[in-house]
């Protein structure tokens, strides 16, 4: 049964199961306070920060207080003239909600000081005990009913929003990154030069250039902000900004051109652009690195996109009834390959050990290089036994296979393998825990092994 189909059954469900006096008696009470409830739901809303920025508009307000009043006497209304079309309102209330980004808790507070507040009208309106009781549950269960298709409105297009989010966060990341850099590079020294030559023409009184409003600036808060989205670099950036336009601009337009400050303060301007400049380099080589999704040396699935993957392989494998399977996988004693023949061939090991993963598996199971010298399997549509078979088939690969390592030197190494099939736990951490501890039980049991959790 979908979801409108089993609401309108408890619908009414609720409605059979509630005497028709006790509807009519709870309609003209709604009817009556629907005002004051929405009032005292404001005022309540208006009180908690958060809200107030959804709230806190002349044209939320105007609206949002009749709208809310008849909201209420339509959910509560009797008769109910039709089931379907309410629900399709309560959606619709949840598109919106999912529209502005209003926090689900938020609505769940809201709907909390209603029923609160609505419980007290009854206490009033029915004297006997018995009747308040079923007034009480009738009320409850019907705005739990309306926040249900709500919050399933909600997540339907929350999910879509974000998916588009990250569509354009994507394609955003994928415009030509090195041309990029540069040119934001020079459009910083640009606006470094204006503000130089303003001092230098003495036309600094007028106006200094603010480095929030040159062309630099408009790029890093319109588009920089969503390609390097939650990058630490952003901050320090903006911060730099801002200390360049709020002390440093402001004390360089009031000095005369031969006043002794200006060195000091031609210094701490670039300093600030240095830090920029830095901040910029570091976060753009990062991106660079990340290239469509890709560990630059391995070429194996960065990391970053695995909590994606699995969280939708979950999905699948819920959806389809068959499990998937973790292989976490760790070179032995690799310090040592390192500490032996260096660096760059400790770099080829790794290259070739992803090599052969990736031409080990089917081409629909995913390789991911999980951390330095750890790399993580993952097998879909397969039994335990199956895996097993998969991961000794890996390690067996790996201990026979001869990895060069330059100057036509070889080296040999091992593997130990943690093995965790999905055991249909919905977070993934628990997975790549069980697959975790495994793979140490690989180690410390002598190593070259497959250990299963
Ligand atoms: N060449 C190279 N080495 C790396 C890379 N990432 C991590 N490493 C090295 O991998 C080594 C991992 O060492 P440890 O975690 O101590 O483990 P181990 O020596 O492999 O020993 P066991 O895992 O206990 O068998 C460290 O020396 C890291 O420097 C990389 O990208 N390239």
């Amino acid at each position: 049964m979908i979801l409108s189909e089993q609401v309108i059954s408890d619908l009414n469900g609720l409605i059979s199961q509630t005497p028709e006096s006790i509807r009519v008696d709870i309609s003209k009470t709604i009817n009556d306070c629907a005002e004051s409830l929405a009032t005292v739901f404001y005022e309540a809303m208006l009180q908690n920060q958060l809200a107030k920025g959804f709230l806190d508009h002349s044209t939320v307000k105007e609206r949002l207080h009749p709208s809310l009043a008849r909201w209420l006497r339509e959910l509560y209304q009797y008769p109910h003239p039709d089931l379907s079309a309410l629900v399709a309102h309560q959606r619709k209330v949840g598109e919106i909600h999912a529209r502005i980004r209003l926090p689900l808790y938020l609505v769940a507070r809201g709907a909390r000081i209603l029923k609160q507040r609505a419980y007290s009208e009854l206490d009033v309106r029915f004297p006997d005990k018995m009747q308040l009781s079923v007034a009480i549950k009738y009320i409850g269960q019907l705005m739990d009913i309306a926040l249900e298709v709500m919050s399933a409105a909600y997540e339907r297009n929350a999910e879509r929003e974000s998916r588009t989010d990250e569509a354009y966060r994507q394609h955003a990341i994928g415009q030509n990154m090195a041309a990029e850099r540069e040119r934001q590079r020079s459009n910083l020294l640009e606006w470094g030069q204006s503000v130089l030559l303003s001092i230098y023409r003495n036309s600094h009184a007028a106006a200094l250039p603010r480095i929030v409003s040159s062309e630099f600036g408009l790029w890093l808060i319109h588009k920089g902000s969503s390609m390097f989205e939650a990058s630490p670099e952003l901050g320090e950036i903006r911060a730099s900004m801002d200390r360049l336009d709020e002390t440093i601009l402001p004390q360089l337009q009031v000095v005369k051109a031969a006043d002794e400050q200006i060195p000091t303060l031609l210094e701490a301007l670039e300093t600030e652009v240095d830090v920029i400049k830095f901040q910029l380099a570091s976060i753009f080589d990062r991106q660079l690195e990340v290239e469509n999704g890709r560990d630059t040396l391995t070429r194996l699935f960065n990391r970053r996109f695995l909590p994606s993957v699995l969280s939708r392989e979950i999905t699948l494998a819920n959806r389809r009834g068959e499990p998937f399977a973790l292989v976490l996988i760790d070179i032995d004693y690799f310090k040592v390959v390192n500490d032996t023949h260096g660096h760059e061939a400790g770099d080829m090991i790794l290259q070739q050990t992803a090599a052969l993963l990736i031409n080990t598996v089917r081409s629909g199971d995913f390789v991911f290089r999980y951390g330095g010298e750890e790399m993580l399997v993952l097998l879909v549509e397969i039994t335990q036994e199956a895996a097993l078979q998969v991961a000794e088939n890996i390690r067996s690969r790996i201990e026979e296979n001869r990895f060069l390592v330059g100057g036509g030197q070889t080296v040999n190494v091992t593997i130990s393998s943690g093995l965790a099939v999905f055991d249909g736990h919905p977070d993934y951490q628990h997975l790549i825990r069980r697959a975790d501890s495994a793979m140490y039980q690989a180690k410390s049991t002598g190593r070259n092994r497959i250990c299963s959790a």
